[in-house]
């Protein structure tokens, strides 16, 4: 996370075994934290008895920082098993931004991150092409390019891991970057790796969708961002939308419709995760829009 001043709300997630109480216990504790509501969403998986909720606070008290928050929550976390996270609501989420030949994703988050509507920051951009390298530059970006060859892939890979952990990055985008991950990487990246499949999944995975589309002859295209794992294209869905398409297109035109789609559904899946408004459910997410 980039460092900001110090604020006052905080996002607070967490889910756990479902049982009478945890409300009540997540109350207490800011009632004796001196911490407000600001809002409070919360889902109950009843297929699998799992309980998730985000709540964002405000600590009206200064003697209850994110720290002290973190230190005193732990107790009420351990008595109901939570997995739980409190972050700073202002803290902006460092993002390493992964491309490879086509740059309308990665133009479409960077531009929305200049707008202001995407709390985003983007300290490196890395390709396995040349190609993205003027898109960064453009944007005041900087760009660092990675080939990646069928016996350097570990290298590369671990490059890269390098610079996660050089930068401090919190969340790593694959905006229509076409490599996969090894396992190894998954496991480093694991929730917090996101890819844009173009692709309404579970149809069409892996690679070439859209002439996979065609040869099917669609009525509708998609595209779909979710968590990277090693199974391809099978992550933990985030975000979905599609756009009507006919028989007179074909694959190439597909995928000049399916553009649009696909830097929407990114950018907004990117959103809900800097915003921790989605949280994984066994394979599946709870998106707290
Ligand atoms: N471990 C994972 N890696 C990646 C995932 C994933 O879900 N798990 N998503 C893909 C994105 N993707 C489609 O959205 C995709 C990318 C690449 C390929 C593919 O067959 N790549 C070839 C090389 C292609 C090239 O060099 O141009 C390969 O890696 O052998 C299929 C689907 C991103 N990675």
């Amino acid at each position: 996370m980039t460092t900001s001043t110090p604020g006052r709300d905080f996002i607070l997630t967490l889910d756990c075994p479902d049982r009478p109480g945890i409300v009540h216990a997540v109350t207490e504790f800011l009632v004796a934290h001196d911490a407000n509501i600001v809002q409070c969403q919360q889902f109950d998986d009843r297929q699998n008895g799992r309980f998730f909720m985000r709540m964002h606070l405000e600590s009206l008290n200064s003697a209850y920082g994110k720290d002290a928050l973190i230190q005193g929550f732990g107790r009420t976390a351990e008595a109901y098993s939570m997995n739980w996270r409190l972050v700073d609501a202002a803290e902006r989420t460092r993002t390493l931004i992964l491309v490879s030949k086509y740059e309308h994703c990665l133009n479409d988050l960077l531009f929305r991150r200049r707008l202001g509507t995407l709390d985003i920051d983007v300290p490196l951009v890395v390709s396995n092409h040349p190609d993205a390298a003027g898109m960064a530059a453009a944007h005041g970006v900087e760009f660092r390019h990675i080939p990646v060859t069928p016996d350097g892939k570990e290298e590369a890979e671990a490059e890269l891991l390098r610079l996660v952990d050089d930068l401090r990055i919190d969340l790593v985008v694959l905006a229509r970057y076409m490599q996969i991950l090894s396992p190894e990487l998954c496991k480093s990246l694991e929730g917090r790796a996101i890819n844009i499949h173009h692709s309404f999944l579970p149809s069409f995975k892996g690679a070439g969708p859209y002439g996979q589309a065609h040869a099917r002859g669609v009525k509708l295209i998609g595209a779909t961002a979710h968590y990277v794992t090693p199974d391809l294209d099978e992550g933990p869905i985030i975000e979905q939308d599609v756009a009507r398409v006919d028989h007179s297109m074909d694959p190439a035109r597909l995928a000049a419709i399916g553009r649009d789609v696909e830097s929407q559904v990114l950018a907004r899946a990117v959103r809900w995760h800097c915003a921790s408004r989605v949280l994984l459910n066994h394979g599946r997410t709870v998106v707290f829009g």
